[in-house]
């Protein structure tokens, strides 16, 4: 199993190296345009292989796609990540072209990868890569939900004294500071609703918390967040390297479902060794589908920003 991971910054990297603890690929490539840079931070982490014990290959290369040649799946990071202050949308100028580009190279050297973007704006990069490379939808995927729920399931937990491994709970919608679903009505403590431990209050609380996820860590660190990121996209690269089944909230392309159309957004999906093998519609509350129109609202007028 061959990844390639583009962008050796803060969140390639992070990436990079929980696939490599999690030791089910043989090989990483870390490719990045900064000269040397890709190949220093897999050179450190390769320093790591005998301390955290795993065999997985990690290689860094300059810009040179040839190095990522016949990869399973590729991730791309590259990008700017957005400062205190910015929303994630106001970085599609810049980073557009930088996932148009690498895309395309990177489907020259793998035509048969899965493709999992992280490069923000998550849901718009995702249809961009879409619309510019012309694989099959099971193949394109975009990183958000699963994120996103990770850090619903923190403060859910944070909220109801309990330990995390207790709490269930899914995000689904955009990736953004507005289009955020988090499915409070579904999530669970060992199987019992939250609702029957905590107010109306507090779980709106919790729903507040979990929207401005990555804007409450940009302000906190100047820049965006690295490890939980790396750890949701090592997750979903695992479910699909070693054909999980998973279900993971994946921004994906609609075709009707959640009477949506023609973009992509976060929704359940089941992760396995084709990429999407299939999108999960769940019942929604009327509250939680007039949120979804809203969001998908939100996302298409982001994605009529570019320039196909
Ligand atoms: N989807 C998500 O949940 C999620 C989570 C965290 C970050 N992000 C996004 O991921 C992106 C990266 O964030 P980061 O914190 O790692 O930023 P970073 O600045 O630390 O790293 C980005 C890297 O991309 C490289 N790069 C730029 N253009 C390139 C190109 N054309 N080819 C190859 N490499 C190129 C840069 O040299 C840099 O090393 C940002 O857009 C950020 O908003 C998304
Ligand atoms: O918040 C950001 O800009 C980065 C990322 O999308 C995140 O949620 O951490």
């Amino acid at each position: 199993m061959k990844v390639t991971v583009v962008g050796a910054g803060a969140v390639g990297a992070s990436c990079a190296e929980y696939i490599a603890i999690k030791d089910f690929a043989s090989e990483v490539v870390l490719l990045d345009i900064k000269e040397g840079y890709a190949e220093g931070k897999a050179m450190d982490l390769m320093q790591t292989a005998s301390l955290n014990g795993f065999d997985t290959k990690i290689t860094g290369s300059t810009n040179d796609y040839a190095k990522t040649a016949n990869s399973n799946i590729c991730v791309i990071t590259s990008g700017i990540p957005r400062k205190p202050g910015m929303t994630r949308e106001e970085l599609i100028g810049i980073n557009a072209g930088i996932v148009k580009t690498v895309s395309s190279n990177l489907i020259k050297h793998s035509p048969d990868t899965i493709i999992i973007v992280v490069s923000n704006p998550m849901d718009t990069m995702t249809y961009l890569v879409h619309k510019t490379t012309g694989i099959p939808k099971n193949r394109i995927i975009g990183m958000g939900g699963a994120l996103d729920s990770a850090r619903f399931k923190y403060r859910l937990a944070e909220a109801l004294g309990a330990p995390i491994s207790d709490v269930d709970g899914m995000v689904i919608g955009g990736h953004s500071d507005t289009g955020m679903v988090p499915l409070t009505r579904l999530a669970t403590r060992n199987s019992v609703p939250v609702s029957e431990f905590i107010s109306k209050e507090r779980l709106e609380q919790v729903l507040q918390e979990t929207k401005v996820g990555g804007a409450t860590l940009t302000g906190l660190l100047g820049t965006s967040a690295w490890y939980a990121p790396g750890a949701a996209v090592s997750a979903l690269v695992q479910a699909i390297a070693c054909d999980q089944k998973k279900i993971f909230p994946c921004s994906v392309l609609v075709e009707g479902e959640y009477g949506l159309n023609d973009l992509c957004i976060g929704a359940p999906v089941v992760l396995g060794k084709n990429g999407v093998e299939s999108i999960v519609e769940i019942n929604l509350s009327a509250d939680e589908k007039a949120q979804m129109v809203a969001s998908a609202k939100g996302v298409s007028a982001t994605n009529a920003l570019l320039e196909l």
